[in-house]
């Protein structure tokens, strides 16, 4: 345990230093935060020291331990364990009244208030894992007791790792999961896809994966930086009666769009499974 530090004002006490909470923490530091205001408790030692080595941080093996005079408690814990971790913080949570942020897929702003004792500012928060890089993108819900300096501190925390967007209406926080949250991992499988197709094409492997993740990258900066429509790109690649479009009538027969509204509908149907589960 590394406690030599004092907690004050502005100080960040992370729940859970796992992956999450490690790109985070990461890019908290790389931009400038200092390592003296950033406190973790993670149970396992390996992931304690490494955080406490790479970034600097204070290291606790205990949550308790961990929140002592921050003002902000960062949950970065599953789901199934969120109701248990919160029930042994909330005596604190009551006396200290923190700005509670959570990352976890589900759990609601109402359960995260009710575990900790009530009448505290809650920020749900849906990252994703390009935060690693400072690529990712943050939906971010605040409860009614958040006033403007508890919405600033936490967006000041998740804008290290990306872009934010607020969202007003909290069931929408679990399309925000299944979109953005999740998303990552369907870009991740379309790429493999892409890769064993074409191997099966007769590519060498190398060549496969060069054309590939070089594909997706240049495809996700025209997105980002042409300013122009999804469709509209797709257009300009799909020369009339070429190749393109023999690609695309396939994925066009096949149903993907129907596929891919029903993978996020169903990804959107279990993060409300997560919270009835875990209540
Ligand atoms: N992975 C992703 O792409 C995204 C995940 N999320 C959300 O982020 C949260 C964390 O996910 P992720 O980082 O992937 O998961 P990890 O399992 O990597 O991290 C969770 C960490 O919390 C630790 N932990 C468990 N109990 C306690 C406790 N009582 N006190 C302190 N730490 C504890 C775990 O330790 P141990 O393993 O030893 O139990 C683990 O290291 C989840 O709620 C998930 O829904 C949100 C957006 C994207
Ligand atoms: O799969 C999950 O439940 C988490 C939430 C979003 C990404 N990973």
């Amino acid at each position: 345990m590394n406690a030599s530090r004092t907690p004050s004002p502005g100080t960040t006490a992370f729940i859970g230093g796992g992956n999450m909470a490690r790109s985070l923490i990461g890019g908290l530091v790389a931009a400038g935060t200092d390592p003296a205001a950033i406190r973790v408790a993670e149970p396992d030692a390996t992931a304690r020291e490494s955080l406490s080595s790479d970034f600097g941080v204070a290291v606790f093996a205990d949550a308790a331990a961990a929140v002592e005079g921050a003002d902000t408690w960062f949950f970065a814990v599953k789901p199934q364990v969120m109701r248990d971790v919160c029930a042994a913080l909330s005596a604190v949570a009551q006396a200290q009244r923190p700005v509670v942020v959570s990352i976890a897929a589900g759990i609601t702003s109402t359960q995260l208030d009710r575990w900790l004792g009530g009448g505290l500012p809650v920020v749900r928060t849906m990252p994703n894992t390009p935060a690693l890089l400072g690529a990712g993108v943050t939906g971010l819900f605040a409860n009614a007791a958040v006033d403007t300096a508890g919405r600033a501190r936490a967006e000041a925390l998740l804008s290290a790792a990306g872009e934010t967007v607020w969202i007003e209406d909290e069931t929408r926080m679990d399309a925000v999961t299944a979109v953005s949250g999740s998303g990552p991992a369907y870009v991740f499988l379309l790429a493999e896809a892409m890769e064993d197709a074409a191997k099966a094409q007769g590519l060498p492997d190398d060549a496969a994966r060069t054309l590939v993740l070089q594909t997706v990258l240049g495809a996700a900066r025209m997105l980002v930086e042409s300013g122009e429509a999804p469709a509209e790109l797709r257009r300009r690649v799909t020369s009339p009666g070429g190749t393109t479009q023999a690609a695309i009538e396939t994925f066009e027969a096949g149903g993907l769009r129907t596929l891919v509204g029903a993978a996020i509908a169903n990804a959107t149907r279990r993060g409300g499974e997560l919270s009835a589960a875990n209540d």
